[in-house]
């Protein structure tokens, strides 16, 4: 499987044809506006923010069933999730500042802005461990240091 990672919109990448992708797999009917609603209110969302999930501080987690041991189990493997995807934003923005920090070295110094091989090279270590996504992800990690070609 392969996404487009030009998203134009900003809005989240789509991966599949399906757009009713929170629906369970035999729900037919609409959502149930219960589900997910308001919470009642204890102040300013603002205020209440959990910057471990980026929630509200008192909106239930919603896991995707109703089932309670399997969202519990899923609330758990979320926790690693969240971390490792705070771990990818950091790193992505550390590498994006070195990245622009050889840039600016480099162009000081009477040299290029970019070295194709270099890039040829980063790119073909993606795609070895990562296939075509890899690809695709290693041009975003680029475009992020050195900006669009
Ligand atoms: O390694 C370099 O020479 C860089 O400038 C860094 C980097 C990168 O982000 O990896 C950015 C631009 C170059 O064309 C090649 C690689």
């Amino acid at each position: 499987m392969m996404t487009d990672v030009v998203e134009q919109n900003g809005g989240p990448a789509r991966s599949g044809a399906s757009g009713a992708a929170e629906e369970p797999p035999s729900s037919g009917s609409p959502a149930d506006p219960a589900a997910g609603g308001p919470e009642g209110g204890t102040g300013p969302a603002g205020d209440l923010d959990d910057a471990a999930n980026g929630r509200p501080g008192d909106r239930p987690v919603d896991a995707g069933t109703k089932e309670p041991v399997a969202a519990a189990q899923i609330v758990a493997i979320r926790e690693r999730i969240d971390q490792i995807d705070q771990a990818l934003i950091d790193l992505w923005q550390e590498r994006a500042s070195l990245s622009q920090q050889v840039g600016a070295t480099r162009m000081a110094s009477g040299g290029t802005r970019l070295v194709l091989s270099r890039e040829r090279e980063i790119l073909e270590r993606f795609r070895r461990a990562l296939g075509a996504d890899g690809t695709q992800l290693a041009l975003l990690l680029l475009r992020a240091g050195r900006g669009p070609l």
